[in-house]
């Protein structure tokens, strides 16, 4: 488990993160949300001893993490930037990774990058955008580590990339189980894999919870126009979209007494993320 205890960390007079309290348990599927400049990259930085705090501590399974490399070789973190020279050819960092982390699967890495079509003879300043971002996922689903940490991990991949990833992501995860934290934008795209749900706010945590309970704070109904709008007056409605004739309300609360000709399906957590962060 990553313990993250009293955390505060400033850059000189910006507070990114501010008495930061979070744990990220083993074998859990994470999503880390937060609107732009929340904290969530600086969260990452901290946890893989890229940055330090400039209050509190971090811990994994008790012990602390700033220069335990034991503990650091236990994490994989996929970042924004990109470390290395331009010049370097892909499986040569293949190669290096693996001096890293023992774990590293070169077949593993290989097979990946045969799926999404990358060419490891490449140079790493040849890649586009969307490669650059597949080879640093690619580096760190093969790691071989136990927590797996992305930061805006489809930034620039396609439509059906971006479904190969989530599902090689899928397939990693129930092959050999490791704690993976998804720090994205696209809340909509991982709302059905993540088990949990940990939310920023100007560098403070605003929800932390399991994504069952989420479910369970609100609900969607749907049918026509006037039959929901005349069902949802008085209730706390997070937001409505309308198509034609019919209508869609995100709702808080228990669903009860919803009438028949109206269906109830979970509460959308992108909705709820925009409700709880739109201030
Ligand atoms: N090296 C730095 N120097 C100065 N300020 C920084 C530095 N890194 C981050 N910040 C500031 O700290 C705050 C949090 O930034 P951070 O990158 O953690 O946010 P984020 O949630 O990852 O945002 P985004 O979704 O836009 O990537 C922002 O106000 C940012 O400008």
């Amino acid at each position: 488990m990553i313990e993250v205890r009293n955390v505060t960390k400033k850059f000189r007079n910006v507070t990114a993160l501010q008495g930061l309290n979070v744990s990220f348990g083993e074998n859990r599927i994470y999503g880390l949300l937060g609107r732009n400049g929340a904290g969530k990259s600086t969260l990452l930085n901290l946890m893989t001893n890229r940055l330090v705090p400039t209050e509190g501590f971090l811990y994994m399974d008790g012990f602390p993490l700033t220069e335990n490399d034991k503990a650091l070789g236990k994490i994989a973190c996929m970042g924004e930037d990109t470390l290395y020279e331009p010049s370097v050819r892909l499986r040569r960092i293949f190669e290096w990774t693996a001096i890293f982390y023992p774990g590293f699967d070169s077949a593993y890495a290989s097979a990946l990058a045969e799926k999404f079509g990358l060419d490891v003879r490449k140079k790493i300043g040849q890649l586009s955008t969307g490669y650059r971002s597949i080879f640093k996922l690619i580096l760190t689903l093969a790691s071989g580590a136990e927590y797996l940490l992305f930061d805006e991990p489809v930034l620039g991949l396609d439509a059906n990339h971006r479904q190969l990833f989530y599902a090689e992501l899928l397939a990693r995860y129930s092959k050999r189980p490791c704690t993976v934290i998804l720090s994205t934008h696209l809340i909509e795209e991982i709302a059905n894999l993540i088990e949990h749900v940990v939310i920023i706010k100007n560098g403070r945590i605003l929800l932390d919870r399991p994504s069952e309970e989420i479910q369970s704070m609100g609900f969607t109904v749907s049918g026509r126009k006037e039959a929901v709008e005349e069902w949802c007056a008085g209730k706390n409605i997070l937001g409505s979209q309308e198509i034609g004739g019919l209508m869609l309300a995100h709702i808080l609360g228990e669903h009860s007494g919803v009438p028949a000709s109206l269906t109830v399906t979970p509460l959308d957590l992108q909705q709820l993320f925009i409700h709880l962060t739109n201030s």
